[in-house]
């Protein structure tokens, strides 16, 4: 059970600040969604977040500050799942989420019982077990998509940041994805971070959304609240409806211009 506070965060790149004055709090087992269009600062945000870029402001996880926390003790507290991880070419399945247990494993750096255990159990849940001998770059997008989350998931953390988790996954595969993190949070109470660009999923899943533009947020609050036809197509450039779903969450789709564009 971790909760996460985030106050003032700003975070950029050789001086060029891309993330600004970030606040937001996420509850034990609570789910905030990063939205927002592209280079607006997601990814930034998760990486200040785990303190991977250089930031200023204040993370705390159940009150104790990231930036003072040793690497192996960061990494047993915040699972990450990056949006284009680097995939060791000569790794199996089985070996690449087994260095989701690094920051577990003894001094001698072994692997024990219980590391293999947890393994083939997040490779049975991500549906990866007939993979698990298979060379990671023999995989599908969305196989390798899967593997990259069964190693955060593998670190068994209490806080999850997820940078773009369904990318390249099928409609049913992205839904046992996050049907599976959702599971994790009301076992568990896993704290979950995801950025998602599917905004109707980002909805259904997120209690919390968080709307950033060019790194500011813009807009926070419950999904009804923010997925609003007004509120995206301002922030997105985009003409969208905002549906119903038969529960009443909303359902952002897309409205095709009634001119064909034509080409210069
Ligand atoms: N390593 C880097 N060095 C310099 N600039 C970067 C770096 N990574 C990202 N940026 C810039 O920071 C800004 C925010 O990028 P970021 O990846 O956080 O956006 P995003 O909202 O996640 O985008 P997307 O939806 O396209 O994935 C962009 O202008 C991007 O070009």
């Amino acid at each position: 059970m971790s909760a996460v506070e985030i106050s003032g965060l700003s975070a950029g790149y050789r001086g060029r600040t891309v993330v600004s004055d970030v606040s937001a709090g996420i509850e034990s087992g609570g789910w905030l969604g990063v939205i927002g269009p592209n280079g607006s600062g997601k990814s930034t945000l998760l990486k200040a977040v785990l303190g991977l870029v250089e930031h200023t402001g204040r993370v705390l996880v159940d009150g104790r500050a990231v930036t003072g926390l040793r690497h192996r003790d960061r990494a047993r507290s915040l699972g990450y799942a990056p949006q284009l991880p680097q995939l060791p070419v000569g790794l199996t399945v089985t070996d690449y989420v087994l260095l989701g247990r690094t920051p577990h494993t003894g001094l001698l750096g072994r692997e024990s019982g219980t590391d293999l255990d947890v393994v083939a159990e997040v490779l049975h849940r991500l549906d990866l077990t007939r993979m698990a001998d298979r060379k990671l770059p023999t995989l599908s997008g969305g196989e390798r998509q899967r593997a990259v989350l069964a190693r955060a998931l593998a670190q068994r953390t209490g806080v999850l940041l997820l940078d773009e988790p369904t990318t390249g996954l099928d409609v049913g595969h992205a839904q046992e994805l996050l049907d599976l993190v959702d599971r994790l949070r009301h076992e568990q109470g896993t704290t979950v971070v995801t950025t998602l660009h599917d905004l109707t999923m980002a909805g259904q899943y997120a209690e919390r959304l968080l709307l950033l533009d060019q790194g500011a947020v813009t807009a926070e609050g419950t999904p009804e609240e923010v997925l609003t036809a007004d509120t995206l197509e301002e922030h997105y450039t985009a003409r969208i409806s905002v549906l119903r779903a038969p529960d009443g969450s909303p359902v952002v789709a897309p409205v095709r211009a009634a001119e064909p564009r034509r080409r210069a």
